[in-house]
């Protein structure tokens, strides 16, 4: 097809514009600024919310489809990046913290009383991603956090109700948006664990 000037257009594709992902990426994926100092994450409670102040910006930002993040309500996908735990500090109402699951790999720290995660954080020293920290960004006032990359786990989704039908709106939105869907962790993280595997067998 050629348009006005003979300027050849791609025929358009379905747009998936409808598709909700997650409040923070559906009206396009913000960037970050490179001198962003980091902010306080806040628990949804009215009252005495519990506060955590991150030093400096994260990395890895990216959405999850699975089960275990914690999502805003009505929204079938989290928002979750990583930081350094030593860039992590509760600093109210740390009495309000329970951890949900104290057996998965990373310990969520959830508020009692509103259950928002405010942080997870890897306790096994053996971990590929131990010393590091997960977090929502979204859960700050603060703008300039790196955006979303990626989206991990997207099939996960299905497991928790969505019907096997709707995935190729959600992958379509999450392409649109600039955000490649993967079933596992995007391919520098998975080559990360990879990595760490080998070296724990001597293979590298
Ligand atoms: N299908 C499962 C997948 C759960 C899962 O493996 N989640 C990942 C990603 S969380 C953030 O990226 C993970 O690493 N989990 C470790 C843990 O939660 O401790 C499901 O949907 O539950
Ligand atoms: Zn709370
Ligand atoms: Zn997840």
């Amino acid at each position: 097809m050629f348009g006005l000037f003979g300027k050849k257009e791609e025929p358009a594709g379905p747009s998936y514009a409808h598709v909700k992902i997650h409040p923070s990426v559906d009206g396009g994926v913000r960037k970050g600024s490179s001198d962003f100092k980091g902010g306080t994450l806040r628990c949804h409670c009215s009252s005495n919310p519990v506060e955590v102040q991150i030093t400096g910006n994260v990395a890895h930002n990216h959405i999850c489809g699975c089960s275990k993040c914690w999502k805003p309500k009505g929204t079938i996908f989290s928002q979750i990046a990583v930081c350094a735990k030593d860039n992590v500090k509760v600093t109210k109402n740390a009495d309000k913290l329970t951890i949900v699951d104290p057996s998965a790999a990373i310990q969520r720290h959830a508020c009692k009383d509103c259950g928002v995660h405010m942080f997870g954080r890897i306790e096994n020293d053996g971990h590929p991603f131990y010393g590091l920290d997960f977090v929502h960004t979204e859960l700050s006032n603060e703008s300039g956090w790196n955006g979303a990359e990626f989206a991990a786990f997207v099939s996960s989704v299905i497991e928790q109700g969505t019907k096997p039908e709707a995935m190729e709106g959600i992958r379509g939105r999450l392409r649109e948006l600039g955000l490649e869907p993967y079933d596992c962790l995007s391919p520098p993280l998975m080559d990360a664990i990879a990595t760490h595997i080998a070296k724990s067998r001597g293979l590298l």
